[in-house]
């Protein structure tokens, strides 16, 4: 097992590319199960999550070619028999559930484990299984797998109809996937009400559409989808990630630093820049681009005022980059606060940068963050994806030696973490876990 060894207090400098997104790329690859003709995708991430979508693909007869080092990714099905997605590899990630809605579409059947992700609290899936059912699916659950067959015992498609995804903390995101990928063959019309407005619901059905799916409205709480008989091939390039975007942002705002980013979408991270514009940070266009895809330099304030944030669904601030923002507001001159609406249980950093010196207090689903002159580098553990994201944005700025265990956590997400934060000049090393002290 690997862990990160960071000498903190140098400012970044220089320029990076934005990968392309992982919680984009992986319901993008799901729905190379609703053809049998080659999906190509471009920008794919190399991370460990993509990994295993490749290897459950595999299992369910997609034939899938990755050449060394590219970001291309070509996924064609050739045995459309297998239905079962098996609880060894769900259980690594979350966006496994996302062929749920593409085996029943197509194959009738299917029998998927319950998915497993980061440990950020309760993450039930009672809103995809609503979804599908009000497609005509019947679904049981046994022995830990979801159980699900389209109308009269998986001989008929799947039938438009109204569905509502909304929850106790909103809608839904990979849900609204799985019922929009289903939906797309469905026999007539399915409209998705209270359906999740995140880019990567976009970015999905824009995907669907080159398939020759009849999908309007994603980006907005209502997508109308005409069922169609049958999806075809597609090439098409996965949007850039904007949470690792939102992280390299931070990470230079914490250290002082003046950083470029390339092939980075402005459009998609408002609610950000609005909270780091309050505490001094500007994200400003180098090159307008499409908003989507732009150049942006990040510049900061010395002085780092305290700010108010509260995580909510698109387009409201982001629960992925909650960590990260807290591990900055550490260092504000004066007390912020944090309020989680998302996952009201996702505060596993909290404990760990007590360790570096922070000031934190906890209630409920919100921390007061009462800034300090600077955090202090201690041995900390990474306990989810992007909570360890907020432990070496941490880690950066502190003095002294940050030692970050378990950064398979990372690898999850965030392509060669380390070595882009070498590039920009950080002082950061990938060591073995049982060679250190
Ligand atoms: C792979 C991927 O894309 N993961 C992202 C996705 O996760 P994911 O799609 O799993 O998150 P959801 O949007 O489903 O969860 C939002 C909220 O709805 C609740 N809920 C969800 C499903 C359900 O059936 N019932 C229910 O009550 C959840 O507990 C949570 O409180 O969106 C989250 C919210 O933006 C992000 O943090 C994750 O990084
Ligand atoms: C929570 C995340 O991923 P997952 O939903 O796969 O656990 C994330 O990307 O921050």
């Amino acid at each position: 097992m690997d862990a990160f060894v960071i000498e903190g207090g140098r400012p970044l400098r220089g320029s990076v590319r934005v990968n392309g997104s992982k919680n984009a790329s992986l319901p993008l690859m799901a729905a190379a199960l609703l053809t049998d003709e080659p999906v190509t995708l471009h920008d794919v991430p190399r991370l460990s999550d993509i990994g295993n979508m490749v290897r459950l693909l595999e299992a369910l007869g997609c034939t899938v070619e990755r050449p060394e080092n590219a970001g291309r990714l070509s996924l064609h099905v050739t045995d459309d028999t297998r239905v079962e997605a098996h609880y060894d590899i769900v259980r690594t990630m979350r966006a496994g559930i996302c062929v749920l809605g593409p085996l029943l579409a197509r194959r009738g059947r299917a029998r998927v484990s319950m998915p497993g992700g980061c440990a950020i609290g309760d993450r039930p899936v009672d809103l995809h299984l609503r979804g599908l059912r009000a497609l005509g699916a019947e679904i049981h659950l046994e022995g830990g797998y979801i159980v699900a067959t389209s109308p009269a015992n998986g001989t008929e498609r799947l039938r438009g109809r109204s569905v509502f995804l909304g929850g106790p903390n909103g809608s839904t995101v990979l849900g609204t996937a799985n019922v929009m990928s289903a939906a797309a063959l469905a026999e007539g019309v399915t409209v998705i009400e209270s359906a999740a407005c995140e880019p990567e619901v976009e970015d999905l059905a824009g995907m669907l559409n080159g398939m020759g799916a009849k999908i309007t409205g994603a980006g907005t709480p209502r997508i109308t989808i005409e069922g169609v008989e049958r999806l075809s091939s597609v090439d098409h390039t996965v949007m850039p990630d904007r949470i690792e975007a939102g992280t390299y942002v931070i990470a230079s705002a914490i250290t002082n630093g003046d950083i470029e980013l390339e092939n980075y979408p402005g459009q998609t991270l408002l609610a950000l820049h609005d909270r780091l514009e309050q505490v001094g940070v500007e994200v400003t266009p180098d090159e307008a681009g499409d908003g989507w895809r732009q150049r942006v330099r990040i510049s900061t304030r010395r002085r780092l005022e305290p700010v108010h944030v509260v995580t909510q669904p698109h387009p409201g601030f982001p629960t992925d980059l909650q960590a990260q923002l807290m591990a900055l507001l550490c260092l504000a001159d004066g007390n912020s606060m944090v309020t989680e609406k998302i996952f009201p249980d996702r505060f596993l950093h909290v404990a760990e940068l007590l360790r570096m010196g922070a000031n934190l207090t906890r209630t409920g689903p919100s921390v007061l963050v009462s800034g300090v002159g600077e955090l202090v580098g201690a041995p900390v553990m990474a306990s989810d994806l992007r909570a360890s994201a907020g432990l070496v944005l941490a880690g950066l700025a502190a003095r002294g030696t940050t030692i970050i265990r378990r950064v398979y956590h990372l690898d999850r997400g965030y392509e060669r973490m380390e070595r882009t934060l070498q590039e920009l000049g950080a002082t950061i090393e990938r060591v073995d876990q049982e060679t250190l002290a």
